[in-house]
């Protein structure tokens, strides 16, 4: 993640924003706290009067009117305090789900290889810590700040009214309190940060580790996996008794400091009182303004950190949502609707650099494939077979003026035209926690169980499917039965055969399926009434042999092109590794 540079919004403009669509309740609910200072900064001046009236002459009729008001203004004062709570904690809850609804929405948009970089454990760590911080920001944090302006800006004014000399003597230690405040607002901000690196760290690794049990075990590395999760989990502890070192040091401190004006006004007061510079009731009321201003001051640092964690996460938020897609429409000149796309391709020159990579993985590799043809790509591993596949529905960021599908240069095409033309069975094949019937059906979820059904006997796994637990509705994936690899592959394979696409991508797909079965899968694609074009990358080449094509990858150059028989009677690369394969089977047999 790259840190946001000078030139973009701050910080609090950021946090605006994200306040915007709900600034109604924003205002209502500061405005609510306004009132509720309003009044609580009137109720000392009414036991002021009332106590300055007592010394005059006692009336028990005007101590209840006096009680009645107080008890009213006070029940008002909880209603709206409450009001003002609910409106901005809603807030609060709603920029929550905003963040959260606009960070998967980002992450939707970023081209694979953003996660090859940016680890789950840490992006969900974004997704949900920082965003519960946020929400802390603008629930607790706003209103507590608001509070604490509104404490100062009504009271201060009532209390220099009272007795400017009293008033400020007693208050003038809140400077310094400030000062501290400054001084430590930074070292909270890096030692929040810290924390929050810390709590990624530590997820990746569960993360990880998880995906990665069965290594773990086969491996036995069970003690170093505990030992690395302890370091980490030692870090986060060190992080967070760091911060809150910090935490427990301020906040008791700037309490004490704010308690040190109570003193002083006791002190001073009593002095004034005796020698009548000062009614009782005035020095009730300066008492009460100073101890309405000591809790929002001494909560400061409570609310400081709330800020600077909130404004920390909303950095590292706004870390992923100012990635730009690399891989985007900006340059589509084609309308999406006027698309009948036939399944022609075509290169020429095509290169391609991974990101930090010294050595290009394609290396201007040309070649023409007609509409329906089969073809293979075959060469040996680390050629550049995936690299090229993931070139056509550009899950890869090709150059422009490269590569065509019919006549369309595929940077101009819309992403999701391009995309909806072609299947693709990636070499992992991951099914969701769902149904097999709903895998299936993953790209026309609205598909009926009889299109199911047909697209899973041309992968060879409807059989096996009706012998499942629940037949088609068997839960799959994570949280379900466990497939075997070949399984898994078919399953995926049927998932991209429901789709009508003109263009089927196979990256190895069937590397878990018996050479037989392979082929005849293969065999039986080629042979379907609207015939696709259908890529294949293999490493079996009995199976690369039934196509129109073959295109013969080797260290990130096309080396070779042709049918099967064509390529055995050229000597190169092809003819090398039929006649290894051969070998290899003879003596298998
Ligand atoms: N995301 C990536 N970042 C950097 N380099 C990569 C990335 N993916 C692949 N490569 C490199 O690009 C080259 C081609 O890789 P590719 O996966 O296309 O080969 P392949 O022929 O499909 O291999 P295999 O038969 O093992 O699947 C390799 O040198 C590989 O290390």
């Amino acid at each position: 993640m790259t840190p946001s540079d000078s030139k973009q919004p701050s910080s609090l403009q950021k946090l605006l924003s994200y306040l915007k669509p709900h600034w109604k309740k924003v205002t209502l609910g500061i405005g609510a706290l306004f009132i509720v200072n309003g009044i609580s900064a009137y109720l000392p001046l009414l036991i002021s009067g009332a106590i300055d009236q007592f010394q005059t002459s006692f009336e028990f009729s005007e101590v209840q009117q006096d009680v009645l008001v107080l008890l009213a203004l006070s029940t008002l004062m909880w209603a709206i305090r409450m009001g003002s709570r609910v409106l901005l904690f809603g807030a609060g809850r709603q920029v929550e789900f905003d963040l959260k609804q606009r960070i998967f929405d980002h992450l939707l948009q970023l081209e694979p290889a953003y996660f090859a970089v940016n680890t789950p454990g840490d992006l969900i760590n974004r997704a949900t810590s920082d965003v519960d911080n946020i929400r802390r920001l603008v629930g607790f944090a706003v209103l507590s700040i608001a509070n604490t302006a509104f404490a100062y800006v009504i009271t201060l004014p009532l209390m220099l009214g009272i007795d400017p000399v009293l008033s400020l003597l007693s208050i003038a230690v809140y400077p310094f309190i400030m000062l501290v405040v400054k001084v430590f607002s930074q070292r909270l901000r890096d030692e929040q940060s810290a924390v929050q690196t810390s709590l990624s760290n530590l997820s990746d690794l569960i993360q990880e580790d998880m995906s990665g049990i069965s290594l773990i075990k086969i491996y036995a590395q069970e003690e170093n996996e505990h030992r690395a999760f302890g370091e980490f989990n030692h870090s986060l502890l060190q992080a967070n008794l760091k911060l809150a070192l910090t935490q427990n040091t301020l906040f008791p401190f700037l309490g004490g400091v704010a308690s040190i004006s109570l003193l002083v006004l006791l002190s001073l007061g009593s002095r004034a009182i005796a020698s009548g510079t000062i009614s009782v009731g005035d020095f009730v009321a300066l008492l009460l303004y100073v101890e309405r201003l000591i809790f929002p001051t001494a909560i400061l640092g409570f609310t400081i950190t709330a800020y600077q964690r909130g404004i920390v996460s909303l950095d590292r938020i706004e870390a992923i949502l100012s990635v730009q897609p690399a891989i985007s429409d900006k340059n589509a000149v084609v309308a999406a609707n006027s698309l009948d796309l036939q399944g022609a391709i075509r290169a020429q020159d095509l290169s391609l650099r991974y990101p930090g990579a010294d050595q290009e993985a394609l290396k201007q590799v040309s070649f023409q494939i007609k509409p329906g043809q089969m073809v293979a790509i075959v060469g040996p591993v680390g050629s550049g077979k995936t690299t090229l596949a993931n070139c056509i529905p550009r899950l890869l960021d090709v150059p422009p003026g490269q590569l065509w599908i019919d006549d369309y240069d595929v940077t101009q095409l819309p992403l999701e035209a391009l995309r909806t033309a072609i299947a693709y069975v990636p070499q992992d094949s991951f099914l969701f926690s769902a149904s097999i019937k709903n895998n299936i059906r993953y790209g026309d979820p609205v598909a009926d169980l009889a299109a199911v059904q047909g697209a899973a006997q041309q992968a060879k796994i409807h059989e096996e499917i009706l012998n499942f637990p629940k037949q088609y509705e068997t839960p799959v994936g994570e949280r379900g039965i466990t497939l075997s690899g070949g399984q898994r592959q078919r399953s995926a394979l049927a998932r991209a055969l429901m789709t009508d696409a003109p263009i089927l991508i196979l990256d190895d797909a069937l590397a878990s399926v018996d050479n037989q079965t392979a082929t005849f899968i293969l065999e039986q694609l080629a042979h379907t009434d609207r015939r696709k074009t259908v890529i294949f990358i293999s490493h079996q080449l009995s199976a690369a042999a039934i196509a129109d094509q073959i295109l013969v990858m080797d260290h990130g150059k096309l080396v070779q092109s042709g049918t099967h028989r064509q390529l055995l009677q050229t000597p190169g690369l092809y003819r090398h590794l039929w006649s290894q394969q051969q070998l290899e089977a003879q003596l298998k047999g």
